[in-house]
């Protein structure tokens, strides 16, 4: 298991991060957001070791990391460090074989990662010859190309086209069955939520949820959708019958009034059922599934974050 347990580190007066733990297990795909300049790229260069944590430590299977456990990890950082008059496949092995790889296997591995990747036709060309997405695809190559049990990816999908993301999407997913502990960062929430097991929020530094998706909707307040023949102005007499629900948006639909209600936690689901009754002909009630998004936006403008966190 990767383990950060307790992470701070400062940039003189900025906290990057502040106290930040998490975990990845084998076989699990872990998606890291937040705002910009959260701190997720500095808590990605602590794992790597170009940046030392000013207090806490990361670890794997328990042990803490040194340069003989890094040679486990693959890692695409986001400064993108490939050598740009070097040949894609030739680039390839040469990594892996820095990484103690035999060259006959580094050369089956290479050639299979440019195939799952679409750049086999690339394999003889220059890195610099090829376009931005296609060079990160070549750069997922090199993280990949010596089987790492651990990978740590800053915004591997960015820039890249929908064929670039599913192909590097299903590269990820199969190094996960394989039974890596796989960590990414990224802003497309909608891809971590469909591709990741499990799922971190960070904000000015601190980890401000951590689970699965569902585990996440479980924390936020319940969200209905109801349709109720009522008369105009029945928003303000719900609110005052089921104390603390947050109207998200509401209208008219045809005949009827429809409104997207969220139930603060522990308010019981029936309490607004019955009080929308009490004020007309209730067509429909619904729960709404928060997307990751939703939720990211509930955690992230929460009150109290401090003042360094720069604009999104
Ligand atoms: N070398 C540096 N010197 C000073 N401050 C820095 C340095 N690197 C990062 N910071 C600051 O540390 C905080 C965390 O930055 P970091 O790059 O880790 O965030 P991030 O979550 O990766 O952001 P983004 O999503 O924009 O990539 C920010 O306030 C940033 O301005």
């Amino acid at each position: 298991m990767l383990q950060l347990d307790g992470i701070s580190r400062r940039y003189g007066d900025v906290v990057a991060l502040d106290n930040l733990s998490f975990a990845v297990r084998p076989g699990q795909m872990y998606g890291f957001v937040g705002t910009n300049g959260a701190g997720k790229t500095t808590a990605m260069r602590i794992v790597l070791g170009v940046l030392e944590p000013d207090a806490g430590e990361v670890r794997w299977n328990g042990r803490a990391l040194d340069p003989e456990i890094r040679r486990e990890f693959g890692y695409m950082p986001e400064e993108r460090g490939l050598y740009p008059k070097m040949r894609v496949h030739e680039h390839l092995v040469y990594l892996a074989q820095l990484h103690g790889v035999a060259r006959l296997t580094a050369e089956k591995a290479a050639t299979q990662l440019l195939e799952s990747l679409a750049l086999s036709e690339r394999a003889a060309d220059r890195v610099e010859s090829l376009s931005l997405g296609n060079q990160q695809r070549v750069q997922l190559s090199a993280a990949l190309v010596h089987d790492p049990a651990v990978l740590v990816l800053d915004e591997p999908f960015s820039g890249l086209d929908p064929m670039g993301v599913d192909a590097m999407a299903a590269v990820l997913r199969s190094r996960v069955d394989a039974g890596a502990a796989v960590v990414f960062s990224s802003h497309q929430l909608d891809l971590v939520e469909r591709l990741c097991d499990a799922v971190g929020i960070i904000r000015a530094g601190r980890m401000v949820a951590d689970g699965t998706v569902d585990e996440l909707r479980g924390d936020a307040a319940g969200r209905y959708r109801l349709q109720v023949r009522a008369e105009p102005g029945w928003l303000d007499t719900l609110a005052a019958r089921v104390p603390g629900i947050v109207v998200a948006e509401h209208g008219p639909a045809g005949d009827d009034e429809v409104a997207l209600v969220d139930l603060p936690p522990g308010t019981d689901d029936q309490a607004l059922l019955d009080a929308a009754r009490a004020l007309g002909a209730v067509r429909q009630f619904t729960p709404v599934r928060p997307t990751l998004a939703e939720l990211f936006r509930s955690v992230v403008t929460d009150q109290g974050a401090p003042a360094q966190e720069e604009a999104a």
